[in-house]
């Protein structure tokens, strides 16, 4: 589907209601599947989420996660502990070029019995699910925080819990740290110390409890960009939101207080409202810890006519597509002077945008939702716009919503 979009709509009053967490809900999907007392509210309605939830279900056979990186990994340390299940774990052809080596070597250091059936290190995966009777994993942190997620997901139904070592700088911490406090809610002990976590093993059965997903932040990420364009007073309120979010990409509301947007918080929302036109020439960020907003940044940065230098995006290159690559050929398309390398994009500021261009989108939703927001600037289109359904299925509703006038072509 090809979309073209445009809007004259720069002062926008809206309110809209973002579906819960993909990251948080594929957690608690799994730990839901390892304690089923607990019940879930406002789970994602995201593809990722869905694939996860069939997923969980299936006893034997092919399990097909598209390209879902969270079910293909949390997937992976769930069946491998599921004694007497045979699978094989298998995704898009994007899925079989993400690596996921270093997940198997840790899950076979605890005892699990898991093969490649085509290239070695990328799925799929034949796993024979057993009990892991080890508890000690020495492993590479600085490809996926994932790979670790998955295993601080399985730990606590491990018979001796698990102590994991972490070697080299580890990336995307605020996603270990969201799963560590996912575990603790539901009263497993935990412990994070410089390089080392531990995992005690569940002694009583949780209660049952209710957890509630907090929305997707990275998909507020969107929201923020088209803040920053409109024109000051513009003020859009996202449901539902806390202040003392476990999603890292709530750095949001820091890092575009520099592009003009105020973040408050009121009862369950948080409203963005242009404030000042005030900005800097030139903007600079470390993404290492919220590579998932990285596309939006740039896009904004460019739509607001200021230069930047993001660095700590060496996980772009194994995500839905080569983000940085991506990121390269869509602006240069625009108009714009970039530079990228294997962990960062330099963009020149420039004052025009070329109009009436054709987006690619390369099977990676946040290509197609970060460039949406440039449709206040010129008309453009999006190819194969269907794409976002992977975390944000109402994606295009939402944007007509706010004003924005799309046809499909
Ligand atoms: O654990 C998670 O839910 C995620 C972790 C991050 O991946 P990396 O740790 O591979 O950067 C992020 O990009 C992804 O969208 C979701
Ligand atoms: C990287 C992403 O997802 P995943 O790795 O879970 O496929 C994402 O949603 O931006």
């Amino acid at each position: 589907m090809k979309l073209h979009l445009f809007s004259q709509n720069t002062h926008i009053q809206q309110s809209i209601t973002i579906t819960g967490s993909k990251s948080e809900s594929n957690r608690l999907l799994l730990l839901q599947a390892l304690f089923p007392q607990l019940s879930i509210e406002n789970v994602s309605n995201s593809d990722d989420a869905c694939v996860m939830d069939e997923g969980l279900s299936i006893k034997e056979g092919v399990v097909d996660i598209h390209h879902a990186g969270t079910a293909m990994r949390f997937l992976t340390a769930f069946f491998a502990m599921q004694e007497g299940r045979s699978v094989i774990l298998t995704g898009s052809k994007r899925m079989k070029e993400r690596p996921i080596g270093i997940l198997v070597d840790a899950l076979r250091q605890l005892g699990a019995d898991i093969s490649f059936t085509q290239d070695e290190g990328y799925p799929p995966l034949q796993i024979e699910g057993r009990r892991l009777d080890e508890s000690r994993v020495v492993m590479a942190a600085n490809v996926s925080s994932q790979y670790i997620s998955a295993l601080l997901l399985i730990a606590s139904r491990l018979p001796n819990g698990l102590e994991l070592i972490l070697e080299g700088d580890i990336t995307s911490v605020p996603y270990i740290e969201m799963t560590l406090s996912l575990l603790n809610e539901i009263g497993v002990d935990t412990s994070f110390n410089g390089n080392i976590i531990r995992v005690m093993p569940l002694m009583n059965e949780p209660e049952s409890k209710k957890l509630v997903v907090e929305s997707d932040w990275s998909s507020a990420s969107y929201f923020y960009s088209i803040v920053s364009i409109c024109q000051l007073g513009t003020q859009v309120r996202l449901s539902s939101y806390k202040s003392n979010s476990l999603q890292g990409d709530s750095v949001l509301a820091s890092i575009y207080q520099q592009f003009g947007v105020t973040t408050e918080f009121e009862d369950n929302q948080v409203v963005l409202t242009k404030t000042s036109e005030k900005l800097q020439l030139h903007f600079e960020y470390d993404l290492t810890h919220a590579p998932d907003i990285a596309q939006t940044i740039a896009v904004s940065c460019f739509a607001l006519g200021i230069g930047c230098s993001l660095s700590g995006l060496h996980t772009l290159k194994i995500k839905e597509t080569d983000r940085l690559e991506a990121l390269k050929v869509e602006l240069s398309k625009l108009g714009a002077q970039i530079d990228v390398t294997n962990s960062e994009l330099f963009l020149k500021p420039s004052l025009t945008i070329k109009s009436e261009v054709t987006i690619d989108t390369y099977n990676d939703h946040r290509m197609a939702m970060a460039f949406a927001p440039l449709a206040l600037k010129v008309p453009l289109y999006i190819n194969d716009a269907e794409v976002v359904s992977k975390s944000y299925p109402d994606f295009w509703r939402d944007m007509e919503q706010i004003g924005f006038l799309i046809s499909e072509q």
